[in-house]
């Protein structure tokens, strides 16, 4: 669907490139997510995509062909959501949207723009002008601005930022129902655990260069074969006692916290069974998108 070949940009004066010498290939109906710490190039590698930005050097295909300017047809295949939200405020949601379908040369879709404003919960507000949207709103028309001409790949750049926590999980839902239709989707994101619970493949990014590239299982294999045990307790110095020796136990605020190998976790519930009358909460942690990400991208040798 999407095949980046050798993409590369370097701004003017900038001391190093934005992007070096990218590769990439998504396939048709994936859901990658573009991870990388700030400056890493991702919203090069979107506006690039999205044709507000051109590389120095490289190719980008798209359903086979050359991604041009001046190939509109080619253009209508992908919605963008960038990361700055703009629009014209004196519009309504309504218009806004109505106005997109019509810069692609579509006839209005009634039941698509319905759908559109009932899964993005803007229905209400169909008729208010965007400028007395709240941020989180706005967020969600630029995603229903991206969807209104009913594009294969979509490209959403921090597509959760100010939306709240209840707004985000329905959007997750979204998301995922598109996927399941076939929709390819490329999402960069600071919320690892958006990644995590969104995204079969992960990508990430440092200093303009792919650093890791692999499905979401892979990933998390690389944090290691070792689970968490964090515990709120009361008297840390027995319960330290009964679980020295079968992982490395620390204090973690008002508890204490068992790192140990999944393979070894018979002494570890056994010494917890036994540790229980005086804990008074606990929770066993798999390993985390967070683990990994961190140790690839410090500025020091690691796991990649
Ligand atoms: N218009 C520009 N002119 C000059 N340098 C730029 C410009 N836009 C980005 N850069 C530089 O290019 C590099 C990549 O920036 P980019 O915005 O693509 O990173 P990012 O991964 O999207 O970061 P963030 O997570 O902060 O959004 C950075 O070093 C940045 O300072």
């Amino acid at each position: 669907m999407l095949i980046l070949d050798g993409l590369a940009k370097t701004y003017r004066g900038a001391p190093r490139p934005a992007l070096d010498a990218v590769d990439l290939a998504v396939g048709p109906g994936s859901f990658l997510a573009l991870l990388g710490p700030n400056g890493a190039g991702k919203s090069t590698l979107i506006n690039i995509l999205s044709g507000r930005c051109r590389q120095d050097r490289g190719d980008v295909r798209v359903a086979g062909q050359p991604l041009a300017a001046s190939n509109p047809a080619l253009r209508a295949l992908i919605g963008i959501v960038p990361q700055e939200i703009r629009f014209d405020y004196v519009f309504t949601v309504e218009e806004i949207l109505r106005m997109e379908r019509g810069f692609y040369g579509l006839r209005a879709d009634e039941a698509h723009l319905a759908y559109l404003l009932e899964r993005l919960s803007l229905a209400p507000k169909r008729r208010e002008k965007v400028r007395s949207l709240s941020g989180g709103m706005q967020r969600r028309l630029m995603i229903a601005r991206a969807l209104v001409h009913r594009p294969r790949l979509l490209l959403l750049d921090e597509p959760t930022a100010g939306v709240d926590l209840n707004l985000r999980h329905d959007l997750y839902g979204f998301l995922r129902e598109l996927n399941g239709d076939g929709l390819t989707i490329l999402l960069t994101t600071h919320h690892l655990e958006e990644a995590e619970e969104l995204c079969g493949r992960i990508v990430v990014l440092d200093e303009g260069r792919i650093v890791a590239d692999r499905d979401r299982e892979a990933f998390l294999a690389m944090a290691g074969d070792h689970l968490t045990l964090d515990m709120r307790t009361q008297g840390q110095a027995r319960i330290r006692g009964l679980f020295e020796g079968k992982g490395v136990v620390t204090e973690a605020g008002a508890g204490l916290r068992v790192v140990f190998p999944r393979a070894g976790r018979e002494p570890v519930l056994a010494a917890l069974a036994e540790a229980s009358p005086l804990v008074e909460s606990f929770q066993i942690l798999r390993p985390r998108l967070e683990d990994v990400f961190l140790e690839l991208t410090r500025k020091e040798p690691g796991l990649a």
